[in-house]
């Protein structure tokens, strides 16, 4: 059985549209990225799918639960995990009378265990917390009832790297005990690390989903090189090479074979190299964005991952 499931999903705020005609699955213990520019649908996905907010059409199941069932939505939450991207609490309660509260709805096998993972002030007021530590009151508070499937929007805003690498380790063992995860995210090494599947939501459609290492091998690296003499334009334009720009410096994103390249930089003096990964605004942009069109059938036209060539 999946863990979560969408047939046509569609959420409009009245003329506007948040998502159209989603259609995903999830297997249980997968741990799947949910990506898209802001505005995409990403939150709306995922208000949907915990009962927030009604769809417009279409159908969801999580854990097997129908989410316009409200009754058997509260069976479900027992099994479900939380965190959102910006916890709202009552901020008068301190941490303690926040988690106390939440156990009485789903239970807290947990809480010690994770208080001394992510050490969250819980006698203080949530009013006096800082914004990395309410985000850790919020990852307490989604994982202590020991949850199948934990629904997460950009769960490592306001962390600090540290924690955030604590968490990125937390998600490893957990998925390792068979937890399914389904996060958005707009960070791709956050994604590199922990997803199996991603999926790509753009306009409120999902253009594609596809395993992690397939979209960063198109996602390429951005190569930033100096040499002790000038080179000519022609000499960088082969296979793989995009949006190449020389500036004193060649730069360019790169998406082919890297022993084809290293053969190429071999001929040169290379006096200083700069290779990361690109960022995810360029995947959305060469392979989602301006090609990513909507024909008459209102079919997304990209969602083969066709290159765009620079
Ligand atoms: N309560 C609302 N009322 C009206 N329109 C909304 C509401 N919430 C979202 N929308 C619209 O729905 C669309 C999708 O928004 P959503 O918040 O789901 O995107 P997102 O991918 O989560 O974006 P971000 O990365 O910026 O958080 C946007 O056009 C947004 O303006």
């Amino acid at each position: 059985m999946s863990a979560l499931e969408t047939v046509g999903l569609t959420k409009y705020y009245g003329e506007t549209r948040g998502i159209e005609d989603l259609t995903l699955s999830v297997e249980s213990g997968e741990v799947f990225g949910y990506l898209g520019p802001n505005g995409a649908g990403k939150t709306t996905t995922i208000r949907t799918l915990l009962g927030f907010i009604a769809p417009t059409d279409g159908e969801a199941t999580v854990l097997g639960y129908d989410v316009r069932d409200e009754r058997a939505l509260i069976e479900a939450k027992k099994r479900i995990g939380y965190l959102p991207s910006d916890p709202g609490f009552d901020e008068g309660a301190t941490g303690t009378q926040f988690l106390d509260y939440q156990a009485s709805l789903k239970g807290d096998d947990r809480r010690e265990e994770l208080l001394e993972l992510f050490d969250a002030p819980v006698e203080r007021a949530i009013e006096e917390y800082s914004r990395g530590n309410k985000q850790k009151l919020a990852i307490v508070s989604a994982f202590m009832h020991d949850p199948d499937l934990v629904i997460m929007d950009e769960p490592t805003s306001g962390l600090d790297p540290l924690m955030q690498e604590r968490f990125y380790d937390f998600l490893e063992d957990e998925q390792e005990r068979g937890v399914t995860f389904f996060f958005s995210s707009h960070i791709l090494s956050e994604v590199r690390k922990v997803c199996d599947r991603v999926g790509i939501i753009r306009d409120g459609k999902l253009v594609t989903t596809e395993d992690v290492e397939t979209l960063l091998d198109r996602n390429g690296k951005r190569v930033r090189l100096r040499t002790n003499e000038p080179v000519a334009r022609e000499e960088f334009e082969f296979a793989g090479v995009h949006d190449l720009v020389l500036d004193g410096a060649v730069q360019f994103t790169y998406t082919g074979e890297y022993d084809v390249l290293l053969d190429r930089l071999s001929d040169y003096h290379v006096v200083d190299v700069d290779i990361e990964e690109a960022p995810l605004d360029e995947v959305f942009m060469r392979f989602y964005g301006g090609e990513a069109s909507t024909d008459e059938a209102g079919e997304v036209s990209a969602s083969e991952g066709g290159e765009v060539d620079a």
